[in-house]
């Protein structure tokens, strides 16, 4: 029998699944401004609303003309900072910081972890085999409740600035948080506003109406100034601006989003020309919210140049989803930016790199001058300012923690809901559990699975050493050994790593329980959420994580590490302290084989040998809520938290 090319899977060998285990191989003002809190803030409904959008933009006199098309534009003259020095830990500035509000008064009682610090309850190291629950799996009949009086907010204007959105621009999961947030924003009646690049790979056939909207937006650089043009169009509703430039960097004109070895400069302009275009537009957001280290100088600008310009409406928030980029860089960056004063900026308070002297660090500057800065769960932004998951920057962390939490995030029921996914071939829900099947036999078909009543482990990501990539490969043998199918789709940046995983499959070729797919494709991606039994998530280290969010939606039960955001969304089906109806998944501690198989041996000995508890472990898994009403709602807090009134 033929077998499978890499790739291009043509057929199967019909039995001897290649079982062997294989061992691994292988502020200025940030601060002050920061946390304003007034009476003003618990607005009464008959308060009249704040002019949400534009205020005035700054006398034309103020605006430098932009200089002719061709020539080199003359040195745009650089604002003379004339705000106050940002203080150091010990100034009294940090001293009569107001205390941030008792959560209680945040409304709606957010899961915002502004005191984050407090140790989790150490998990027990998940036991052999367990014996099957002899109580009823009781979900709670759901009760009715009263509907609590709806809360007025004044609408906000809010600008998200981003190197990723889905579906135009994803590498990973930053890209569908900016999707997800914005519409759930947008639909609590703000006025939302997305500022990203014109990439040339993006997805133009998902943006509508795409249109130059500025087209002489002069970005100072260096000793001149580039010439920009401003595009907007909607992508799936959201409005979006995309900023081009015309140089010969071609900063953004490549056949990737990332890995380019002037990957700080490009984003270094991006930020400076997302915060020009807004000053230039005379747009005067509420709150302005950054992601990653890619777009943390925006805030740096703001109070340290365009706030003097007359932008001193705007507060930041910044959203750092990944603590192991930060964008490190030399003081190249200063001049090429207009930030200049190297003395000022390389100092401990402000962006000077903990770890190398000589320096600079982007992501430090966002947490140093944003008026607030969020990760993606409580339990990693404990982790990374208390448990040295910080990458270095666990003692700005700790300077700055009255304004550091963390927001669990939320997925988009609109795209991952398998009552009305499109891209799988039959739909089902809570109640039509069995209509999954129908799925899994057609993810088998279309990756040439044998036909079988195997359990499908499977695992979708990127393949970074962060998401465990030693025990992924060490559970696709120990999953064919426990007589399961494996289903792997993921790529790497890396070569190397590819290289390494294409070795895999093609060890695997023959195999009719495993399939490997090396590269990325959405489609597949959601084909696989409902057809596979387990999704496993095994990181070193992770933030949020998604893919058990989603596996969950689709009632595919996560097999997770106990650490950041699996930590805080899966509890174990045996060991959680939590009501039966709560738990939904498999977790375990330790980073290592013998953790991982005992969770991922758990979960295939319960699919085989107790399905109704498995069963009633999916329906669980299923009846999880979460969307975006919460963190939307936690955003919301967070935005009133620090807006100018
Ligand atoms: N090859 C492939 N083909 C198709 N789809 C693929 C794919 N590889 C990944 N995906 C999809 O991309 C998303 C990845 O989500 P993750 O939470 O793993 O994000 P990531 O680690 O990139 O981002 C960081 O940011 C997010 C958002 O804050 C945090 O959740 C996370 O912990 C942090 O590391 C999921 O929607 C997944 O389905």
């Amino acid at each position: 029998m033929a077998k499978k090319t890499p790739g291009t899977p043509k057929s199967k060998t019909s039995s001897t699944a290649t079982s062997t285990p294989v061992g691994s191989t292988p502020p200025p003002a940030p601060a002050t401004p920061v946390i304003k809190k007034t009476a003003a803030r618990k607005q009464t409904p008959d308060a009249a609303l704040p002019a949400a959008t534009i205020s005035t933009p700054p006398p034309a006199a103020e605006i430098p003309a932009p200089p002719p098309v061709t020539a080199a534009p003359p040195p745009k003259p650089e604002p003379e900072p004339t705000i106050a020095p940002m203080p150091t830990p010990d100034d009294p500035a940090h001293t009569t910081k107001p205390a941030p509000r008792p959560l209680s008064e945040f409304g709606h009682a957010p899961t915002l972890a502004l005191t984050a610090a407090s140790t989790p309850a150490a998990q027990p190291e998940p036991e052999p085999p367990a014996a099957p629950h002899e109580e009823p799996w009781h979900a709670p009949e759901p009760q009715w409740e009263p509907a609590a009086p709806p809360v007025w907010r004044p609408s906000l204007f809010i600008v998200h600035i981003t190197p990723e959105l889905a579906s135009v621009a994803k590498v990973g999961g930053l890209a569908d948080v900016v999707f997800g947030l914005t519409r759930e924003l947008a639909i609590r009646g703000n006025h939302v506003e997305i500022i990203l690049p014109k990439y040339a790979s993006l997805r133009y056939d998902q943006i509508f109406e795409l249109h130059e909207v500025y087209q002489d937006l002069w970005v100072p650089w260096y000793n001149g100034a580039i010439h920009c043009t401003v595009f907007f169009g909607f992508v799936h509703g959201r409005k979006c601006f995309f900023i081009e430039p015309h140089s010969a960097d071609n900063f953004f004109n490549r056949h990737s989003i990332y890995g380019f070895n002037d990957d700080v400069l490009r984003y270094a302009f991006f930020s400076r020309a997302a915060i020009e275009f807004l000053w230039k537009a005379g747009k005067h957001p509420d709150i302005i919210h950054c992601h990653d280290w890619q777009t943390s100088l925006v805030p740096v600008h703001l109070y340290e140049q365009y706030q003097a310009l007359g932008m001193t409406h705007p507060r930041v928030c910044t959203t750092i989803h990944n603590f192991a980029h930060q964008g490190i860089t030399g003081p190249d960056l200063l001049r090429a930016t207009g930030l200049h004063r190297p003395e000022y900026f390389f100092s401990h308070t402000r962006l000077g790199d903990h770890r190398h002297p000589n320096a600079l660090n982007l992501l430090k500057g966002g947490i140093v001058y944003s008026n607030f800065v969020t990760t993606v769960s409580p339990r990693y932004a404990f982790e990374t300012k208390d448990q040295g998951q910080g990458f270095g920057l666990e003692p700005v962390l700790h300077t700055h923690h009255i304004k550091y939490g963390g927001v669990v995030n939320g997925i988009d029921y609109d795209v991952w809901n398998p009552e009305v996914d499109p891209h799988i071939p039959v739909q089902y829900g809570v109640d039509s559990l069995e209509r999954k099947y129908d799925n899994k036999r057609a993810l088998r078909q279309r990756l040439m699975l044998a036909d079988n009543e195997k359990a499908i482990v499977a695992f979708i990501g990127r393949l970074d050493p962060q998401k465990g990539l030693e025990l992924v490969r060490h559970a696709i043998f120990n999953t064919l050994e426990r007589g399961a199918q494996f289903v792997l789709l993921g790529s790497s940046p890396d070569d190397r790593i590819n290289a390494d995983f294409w070795g895999l499959k093609r060890m695997l070729n023959d195999s009719p329980d495993c399939h490997l797919e090396i590269g990325f494709d959405e489609d597949l991606s959601h084909l696989i959420y409902a057809g596979a039994d387990m999704m496993l998530v095994p990181s070193r280290f992770e933030p949020c994580g998604l893919t058990q969010l989603i596996a969950l939606r689709y009632g595919t039960i996560p097999v997770v590490r106990t650490v950041g955001g699996l930590a805080d969304t899966i509890f174990d089906k045996d060991h959680s302290n939590r009501p039966l109806h709560e738990r939904n998944g498999y977790v375990f501690n330790d980073y290592d084989h013998r953790g991982l198989e005992s969770a991922l041996g758990r979960a295939i000995d319960c699919y085989n040998a107790f399905p109704e508890h498995f069963r009633e472990l999916m329906k669980n898994a299923m009846r999880c809520d979460y969307s975006w009403n919460q963190p939307g709602q936690d955003y919301l807090n967070i935005y009133d938290y620090i807006r100018d009134v």
